[in-house]
């Protein structure tokens, strides 16, 4: 198939999933061709009006009429297009949701990419220009050729000599305005491209505002805008310019036609060949003939702007989902031996191996740490096991059963975890602590949660408590108490694997000790995996995987490592020797 027609073909997939609302489409398209056979009809009652008026006649009926034909087809006008903007924005909506739900459902490796920000306020934004398309362009696409061909038609009856005079003079006005019509097009095309970039630039500087303030980066980041800044001023100028010079083009054009058709017109008036009357309706006609032609340049040019979104919308449409795994559900926590079978990985897109034949097994009721260096691929296992990534060889399985097999949202429904900056969502303290579980929590079971994660304190301090609002990214809470938050949640989640990324590196030692025991509380009876960044921390765990260059080079209890892992014994020699060496770690 050619790229036009695969083009058209999204194009009509998409109005069709979008379902505009076809009665209210008739309905407008309707009323739009009733205001379009009023505009036809008008220069004709004009006619008969100044043919009576200049034989001296004045006749009350041809003139209500006159009145009546021009308010009828604004009115019909105006619900023409309020009915249009319903279906509109109506299918807009239907589109935009019909995204959201998609984007929701992709793997988290299609967001890895810097562009996803600007991608994503871009096909949102693409959804107008179909709606544009399907709805007023639609319906000026048939209203226009109704009106050209009608006026032709009926200017065809009138004389054909001044009939082909008008066309010529329209059509040599239509070879320069058309042109720049399209050049303006591609401009605007070039324009929302351009914004929706420094959209997405900004999105990223202001939502890492700290950093940029910390290290002075005001200038670079300054310098960055600047550079689309600049370029949608060139693109404003250029199209000004082109706006500038196509008023004038097209009011110079219209002068022209109504100057060549009164000369020659008023020749064929005083030869007696066609009346005052018939000349007025011309000049008149000289609206409703350029008009449709405006339209259709519009169409052509809408045409091309949506065939541009469907496409970016059809991408996006066409991206593989994540695998949601067959019905079966999980097994209990029990029996449930979380195992890496000889996984390797490497991230999407990349060569290098992150994860290199990986063998582990995270068993129910115990504590599992992973210990390594920064970059030797902790967190990435963290992602294995969510299923934010599948492995490019090897397997996970659970009790047995390979994770794939399982049903994702059953599987993920397992996990608990408690991210190192324990990301808040903007909500209220107590939509956070019941954030995406299932069933109704009373306020005592969040108090009592809280309470278990030593959040109780400060959340009673808070002034609407629990219904205390939490701004993006939880600026309004300490990093120490998202953290509680976190823990707080998973006190209600009940996860039977537990997931803990370093959970008690940002409490101070008194709170740390009170999040510890409720931890260690919580940490009963599940499969523990806990990420370590101190080496205090996995000091009691029952086994310690040490992971460098993606694989597992000791594994073992903390004694076992020890006396196996002469790294790891230097490394627990020097921390607890100096605590301030801990960043050793992450060499
Ligand atoms: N989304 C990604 N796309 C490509 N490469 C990635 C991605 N995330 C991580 N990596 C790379 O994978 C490697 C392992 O990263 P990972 O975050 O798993 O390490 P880590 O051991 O958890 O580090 P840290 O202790 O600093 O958190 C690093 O080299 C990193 O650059």
């Amino acid at each position: 198939m050619s790229g036009a027609a695969t083009s058209y073909g999204l194009l009509w997939r998409l109005l069709r999933v979008a379902r505009p609302s076809v009665g209210q489409l008739g309905a407008a398209a309707t009323m739009a061709l009733v205001s379009a056979a009023g505009t036809l009809c008008f220069p004709l009652l004009a006619r008969r009006v100044v043919d009576q008026l200049a034989a001296g006649k004045t006749d009350a009926l041809s003139i209500g009429l006159l009145a009546a034909i021009l308010v009828g087809a604004a009115l019909a006008s105006a619900l023409s297009a309020y009915l249009l903007a319903c279906v509109g924005h109506g299918l807009v909506a239907r589109l935009r949701a019909m995204l959201v739900d998609k984007l929701l459902k992709l793997p988290v490796a299609a967001f890895d990419q810097d562009s996803t920000g600007e991608r994503v306020s871009r096909v949102l934004s693409d959804c107008d220009a179909i709606s544009e398309l399907a709805t007023k362009q639609a319906v000026n696409l048939l209203t226009g050729v109704l009106l050209l061909s009608g006026s032709v038609g009926v200017l065809l009856m009138l004389d054909v000599r001044l009939t082909l005079t008008l066309l010529g003079c329209v059509a040599g006005a239509f070879c320069v305005v058309i042109p720049l019509a399209l050049l303006l097009e591609g401009l605007a095309r070039s324009t929302q491209d351009r914004t929706a970039k420094l959209g997405g630039i900004l999105t990223h500087v202001f939502s890492e505002i700290r950093l940029v303030k910390a290290f002075t980066a005001e200038g670079r980041e300054r310098a960055r805008s600047a550079e689309e800044i600049e370029e949608l001023r060139r693109l404003g100028l250029k199209a000004s310019k082109i706006n500038a010079a196509l008023e004038p083009v097209i009011g110079l054009a219209l002068t022209a036609a109504i100057i060549v058709i009164l000369v020659y017109g008023t020749g064929r008036v005083s030869s007696g060949a066609i009346s005052i009357g018939t000349l007025t309706a011309f000049i008149l006609y000289i609206f409703n003939v350029a008009a449709p032609l405006i339209q259709l340049t519009n169409f052509a040019a809408e045409l091309q702007k949506a065939r541009g979104a469907s496409s970016r919308i059809g991408a996006l449409l066409d991206e593989r989902e994540e695998e949601q795994g067959a019905a079966r559900a999980a097994c209990d926590a029990q029996d449930g031996t979380l195992e890496f079978r000889g996984v390797s990985f490497a991230y999407p897109g990349q060569e290098r191996r992150v994860l290199d034949g990986l063998d582990l097994a995270f068993r129910p009721g115990t504590t599992t740490a992973l210990v390594g260096a920064s970059g030797n691929g902790k967190t990435t296992i963290l992602s294995l096991i969510e299923r934010f990534y599948q492995p490019s060889e090897g397997e996970l399985l659970y009790g047995g059963v390979p994770i794939g097999q399982l049903g994702l949202a059953d599987w993920r429904g397992k996990i608990g975890y408690v991210a190192q900056g324990a990301p808040v969502m903007p909500g209220s303290v107590r939509a956070n602590i019941t954030y995406g579980l299932p069933g109704l929590y009373t306020d005592a079971m969040v108090l009592a949660a809280a309470d278990k994660a030593g959040a109780l304190a400060f959340i009673e301090q808070m002034p609407q408590g629990l219904d205390t609002l939490l701004i993006e990214q939880g600026n309004n809470l300490s990093g120490g108490q998202r953290q509680r938050i976190a823990i707080a949640r998973m006190f209600l989640r009940n996860p039977a694997i537990l997931i803990l990324d370093e959970a008690t590196s940002n409490l101070d030692s008194e709170t740390e000790h009170q999040v510890k025991t409720a931890l260690e509380a919580l940490m009963q009876g599940r499969t523990n995996i806990v990420v370590a960044h101190r080496l205090a921390t996995v000091v009691h765990a029952d086994c310690i995987y040490f992971l460098e260059g993606g694989k597992v080079s000791g594994a073992g209890n903390h004694h076992e490592l020890i006396s196996s892992h002469p790294y790891y014994a230097r490394l627990v020699a020097r921390q607890f020797q100096n605590v301030s060496e801990r960043p050793a770690m992450h060499g």
